[in-house]
This record gives C-alpha cells, structure tokens and sequence, in this order.
C-alpha cells in the first residue's frame, strides 16, 4: 500500500450541524420533531460518505475523526479509524486536537478533510495527497485544495516536519495560501464539492453521492430539486 499522509476529519454533533441545509427539510412532512430527525439523518449521510471514500483512498494511513458522536454512528464497524473527543472549542479547535493526536505517535504529513464531501471519489484524494506529497519534496511546507466556489477549503495538508495551522472559516483557501500553502490545481469536482447548502445537495447528487446520501434523498425528496442542475 502506497500510504503517505494521516487524515483528520472533524464532525460536528450531528443536532448543531448543516444548519444552511434547513431549507432541505423544510417542506418534509411530518411535525418538527420528524424533520429535525431529517436534517441529522442529513448531516450523517454526508459524513459517513465521505470518511467511507476517505478510508478507500490509499494514500490515507490512520484516520482520525474529531466529533462528539459515537464512533458506531459514523461508519461501519469494519472500518479502521481512530475517534478524539471534540472539546466544543470550534472547527479550527477540533482539527488541532486530531492533529496533535496523530503527531503524538507519528511523523508522517497529516491533512484535514472537511466531512461534507458526498461526492469525494478515493482516487480524487489519492490525486490530491500525491500532488501535496510532490510539492512537500520541492520545499512546500503546506498545501490546499480550494472548494467549488474557490473561497473555502476542503483538504489541508501539512508536510510531516510543519504544524498544520488550520484556518478554515469563510475566505480559508486564501487564509491557507497566504499562510503559505500551496493551492493545489486537479479536476476533482467531488474532492472540491462540499455541501453547505441545498444547491450544493443538488450539485453533488449530479456528480454521484456515495450510498448513505443517495439513500437520505430517495427517502426524503421534499426541498431537493431532482430536475436538471
Ligand atoms: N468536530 C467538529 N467539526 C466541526 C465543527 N464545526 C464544523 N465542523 C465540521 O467542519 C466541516 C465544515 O463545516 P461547516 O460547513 O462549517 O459546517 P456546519 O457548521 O455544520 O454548517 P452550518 O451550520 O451550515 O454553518 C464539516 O465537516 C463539519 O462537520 C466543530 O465545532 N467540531
Ligand atoms: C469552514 C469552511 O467552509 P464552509 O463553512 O463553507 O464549509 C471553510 O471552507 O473553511
């Protein structure tokens, strides 16, 4: 196995999550209590297809998720991966706590994946490691792949001898860079399609979602258009 870079994936308790995706689930039927459900079922597809293609890829060594939730919610049982307990400091928070983790016990290049990514294929973050691993034997100490819209960033990855500094938040990609990240160039419409809104939902469903979104939108197709995107 070409293994080459250790993985944090931050998932936030599934009840506070995806709140931009309401709108999804607005139109459901059912009382709120049904639809709050909905929107949590939601917001776990999207995670559980993303670390399910994160652990195909095989540049990924360990796989660490930072959250509050059960391991078990989050994945099949069969599926090697290590769980941090999310402190409530935040995003940028959680991913530290995943990173010293691994750092702790290992010195390989470690990288943050955002876990709304239902699209991601193995082989576009394969592709994506290989091309931060490429720039690390230049001299680059960190790289990033920008979102769909180029303003956030959906993978961050430091080489084994720099920290990670996450600065995710609105305008990260550009935070990464001018902290000295490379951006990273590569056709990878699932790595770069996270999904923050009901558009998004949309625009990933054209693309091919792994199986727990594709699921989640056959059973609740109130508020996701099915039309042409
Ligand atoms: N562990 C952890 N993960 C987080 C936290 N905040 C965001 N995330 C994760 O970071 C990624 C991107 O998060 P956002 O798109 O900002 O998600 P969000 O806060 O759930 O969405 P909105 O409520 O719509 O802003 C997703 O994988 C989230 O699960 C946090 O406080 N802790
Ligand atoms: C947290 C981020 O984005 P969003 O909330 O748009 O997913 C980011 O891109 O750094």
């Amino acid at each position: 196995m070409d293994v080459a870079v250790d993985l944090v994936v931050p998932v936030k308790e599934l009840r506070r999550a995806k709140s931009r995706l309401a709108p999804a689930v607005a139109g459901l039927p059912g009382d709120d209590a049904d639809r709050e459900q909905a929107h949590r079922a939601l917001a776990l597809a999207l995670a559980r297809d993303t670390l399910a293609a994160a652990r195909a890829a095989r540049r990924v060594g360990r796989l660490v998720v930072v959250t509050t939730e059960s391991a078990e919610r989050l994945g099949d049982a069969g599926e090697p991966r290590e769980v941090v307990h999310d402190d409530g400091g935040g995003l940028n928070a959680a991913i530290h706590l995943g990173a010293a983790h691994l750092r702790r016990t290992g010195s390989r290049a470690v990288a943050a994946l955002q876990a709304d990514l239902p699209a991601l294929r193995p082989e576009e973050l394969d592709e994506a490691l290989a091309g931060a691993v490429a720039l690390f034997a230049t001299g680059a100490g960190a790289a990033v792949v920008a979102d769909h819209a180029g303003t956030g960033t959906t993978l961050l990855v430091a080489a084994p001898a720099r920290a990670l500094r996450p600065r995710f938040g609105p305008g990260s990609a550009r935070a990464h860079v001018r902290d000295g990240a490379v951006a990273l160039d590569g056709d990878w419409p699932g790595l770069r399609g996270d999904v923050d809104t009901v558009e998004d939902l949309t625009r990933a469903r054209a693309l091919g979602t792994g199986p727990a979104t594709a699921d989640w939108t056959a059973r609740s197709p109130v508020g996701v258009p099915t039309g042409p995107v």
